[in-house]
C-alpha cells in the first residue's frame, strides 16, 4: 500500500538544524494494521504528515500503490461547532463537490460504523470526548479511503474508555478490511491493535515487533502470556531511567 524509501527530514538551516527524521525504510502491506510507538518529538506526527502529502520530505521518496487512498484522524477531534455531526461528518465530501443526497449516505453510512446514527443531529457541545472522537473517525471513514492514518486519536480519553474504544476499533476494522497506521504513547494500547509495532527513535525506526498475539483480540488478550512478554521487550527498547533496572525476561516455568 505504501513504500518508503531512504526518507530524511531537516527543518530550518545552520544553528537551526534539525534532523527530525533519517534514513527511514518503511512499508504497509493491504489490511495491515500498523503502530508506531515514539517519545515526544521523536517526529511521529512529521512522518503521518509526509505519508499524507502535507509535507514534502527532504530525502528520499514515499510510494502508494495504485494512487490508495487516505484519510487522517488527528490528535483532537476538530470538529467545526457551528455544523451538527452529521454536517461535520460529511464535509469533507462536500469540499470535493460530492452531491448532496450522496454526501447525507455515506455520512449516515459512516455514523452507523461508528455506532452513532443517533447522534446525527446533536452538535459538537452535546457529545462526550469519546462521542466526538467516533465522529472524527466516522468524518475519516465517509470518505472510504483505502489507508487510515491515526495520530494518538485516544490520548485524550479516559482509559476503560479508551480500552473500549480500542476494541471498537478492532471491529471496525475487521468488518472494513482497511489499512491502518495509527501513533501511540501507549504500549498496551499499541498491543491489543496491531499486527506490527516500530518503534521511533532518534529520528529511526530502530525495531519492529511482530505482534503474534491471537485474534481476535479480546479483554483476555491482555492476559495472554505474549501481551507481557512483548510488553516487556517493548518497553526496554525504548528510554529507561537511568537509576532503574530494565525488565527481566519472565521466568521459565519448570515443566
Ligand atoms: N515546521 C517545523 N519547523 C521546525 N521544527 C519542526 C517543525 N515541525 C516539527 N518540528 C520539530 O520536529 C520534531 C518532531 O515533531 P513531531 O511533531 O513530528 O513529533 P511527535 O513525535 O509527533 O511528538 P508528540 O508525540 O509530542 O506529538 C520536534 O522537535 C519539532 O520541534
Amino acid at each position: 500500500m505504501i513504500k518508503v524509501n531512504n526518507l530524511g527530514m531537516h527543518f530550518g538551516r545552520g544553528r537551526g538544524h534539525t534532523q527530525v527524521l533519517k534514513d527511514i525504510n518503511f512499508h504497509l502491506a493491504p489490511g495491515e494494521f500498523v503502530t508506531i510507538i515514539g517519545r515526544s518529538g521523536s517526529g511521529k506526527s512529521t512522518f503521518l504528515d509526509i505519508l499524507m502529502g502535507l509535507v514534502q520530505p527532504s530525502e528520499g521518496t514515499v510510494e502508494r500503490t495504485n494512487r490508495a487512498s487516505m484519510s487522517y484522524v488527528f490528535q483532537k477531534p476538530a470538529l467545526l461547532p457551528w455544523r451538527n455531526v452529521l454536517r461535520n461528518v460529511y464535509l469533507p465530501l462536500q469540499v470535493r463537490g460530492v452531491r448532496r443526497a450522496d454526501r447525507l449516505k455515506a455520512g449516515m453510512d459512516a455514523l452507523r460504523k461508528v455506532g452513532l446514527s443517533y447522534a446525527a443531529h446533536l452538535f459538537p457541545f452535546q457529545l462526550s470526548g469519546g462521542m466526538a472522537q467516533r465522529v472524527a473517525i466516522a468524518r475519516a471513514l465517509a470518505e472510504d479511503p483505502d489507508i487510515l492514518l491515526m495520530d494518538e486519536p485516544f490520548s485524550a480519553l479516559d482509559p476503560i474508555l479508551r480500552e473500549n474504544m480500542n476494541f471498537n476499533l478492532l471491529s471496525l476494522w475487521q468488518r472494513t478490511q482497511k489499512t491502518i497506521l495509527f501513533v501511540t504513547h501507549s504500549i498496551e494500547e499499541a498491543l491489543i491493535l496491531s499486527d506490527r509495532i516500530v518503534i521511533l527513535e532518534g529520528g529511526r525506526f530502530v525495531q519492529s515487533f511482530e505482534v503474534d498475539i491471537e485474534r481476535p483480540r479480546t479483554y483476555e488478550s491482555f492476559q495472554d502470556p505474549r501481551f507481557s512478554e512483548l510488553y516487556r521487550q517493548i518497553r526496554n527498547a525504548l528510554p529507561h531511567q537511568p537509576n532503574l533496572p530494565r525488565l527481566a525476561p519472565e521466568e521459565e516455568e519448570d515443566p
